[in-house]
């Protein structure tokens, strides 16, 4: 079985405020419709906010770490990402992906060490009947802070580990982590080999970039590979394109 994650930056104009960037989705879709087609593997995405959700947290100011008590913007940032997550829906619905959503905010929690608790029975049920769920960055109740966000990269993770996932891609707006020079990683295994050239995102992001994706990664069993939309397709049919985190 396959986890995705299809980037926020990647669907969304990721520095103009609730802005979707409908020809990547389009592509992206394209892409998940026709390696559905060809086979019957388990497919799980979850996506990421781009300029839905990090913008509404951040003048919030929430984070994974900040919380908020008050309703109205935990209502204000999840309502970006459902939003975001009916577009979602719709261009794969449009192609016959039997796509379902599954809405971190309802589903998951933090403790107050601020582990996460995701509940994973819905999404089982969900793939042997024959869907595709579709998680995406949220807010979710967090002890002892009210609420907090939750990155679709600590979603795919939790996901992974729990579906005990094959295989794990997130699709981004790089063709990968790129080194000092601007050339593309093959492989990490080690954090500290590469901390000096990972950033946060260049546009509003309250989640971490690139630092935070890889550092999430790294503690997976299944190996992730992190690419660009164009090489979206050949990492469902198989292959490892971009760059390898295990
Ligand atoms: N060494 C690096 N290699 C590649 N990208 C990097 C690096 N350091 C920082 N970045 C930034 O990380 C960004 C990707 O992280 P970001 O969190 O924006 O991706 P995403 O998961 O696609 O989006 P979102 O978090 O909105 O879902 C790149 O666009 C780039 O600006
Ligand atoms: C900002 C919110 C609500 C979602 C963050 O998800 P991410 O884009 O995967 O980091």
């Amino acid at each position: 079985m396959i986890v995705l994650k299809l980037g926020g930056s990647v669907i969304t104009e990721k520095d103009r405020p609730e802005t979707l960037d409908g020809d990547a989705l389009e592509r992206a879709a394209d892409a998940i419709a026709a390696t559905r087609e060809s086979g019957p593997e388990d497919l799980v995405i979850v996506h990421g906010g781009g300029s839905f959700g990090h913008h509404n947290a951040s003048e919030h100011g929430v984070t994974t770490t900040e919380g908020t008590h008050d309703a109205s913007a935990a209502l204000d940032i999840h309502g970006a990402m459902t939003t975001l997550n009916q577009f979602v829906l719709r261009r794969l619905l449009e192609r016959d992906v039997e796509a379902v959503p599954v809405h971190p905010f309802s589903a998951a929690a933090r403790d107050s060490k601020g582990e996460l608790d995701l509940p994973t029975g819905q999404v089982e049920t969900m793939l042997a009947e024959g869907f595709v769920p579709v998680l995406h960055g949220d807010v979710i109740a967090h002890a002892g802070a009210g609420a907090t966000v939750v990155s679709g990269d600590e979603l795919v993770a939790e996901l992974a580990r729990a579906l005990s996932a094959d295989r794990v891609g997130l699709c981004s707006t790089v063709p990968g982590v790129l080194d000092d020079g601007d050339a593309v990683i093959d492989r990490i295994d080690d954090f500290e080999t590469v901390a000096d050239v990972l950033g946060t995102s260049e546009a509003t992001d309250v989640t971490g970039g690139m630092a935070g994706k890889v550092r999430t990664l790294l503690g997976l069993e299944a190996a992730a590979s992190i690419f660009g939309l164009e090489s979206l397709a050949s990492f469902l049919e198989g292959e490892n394109p971009g760059t390898t985190i295990d």
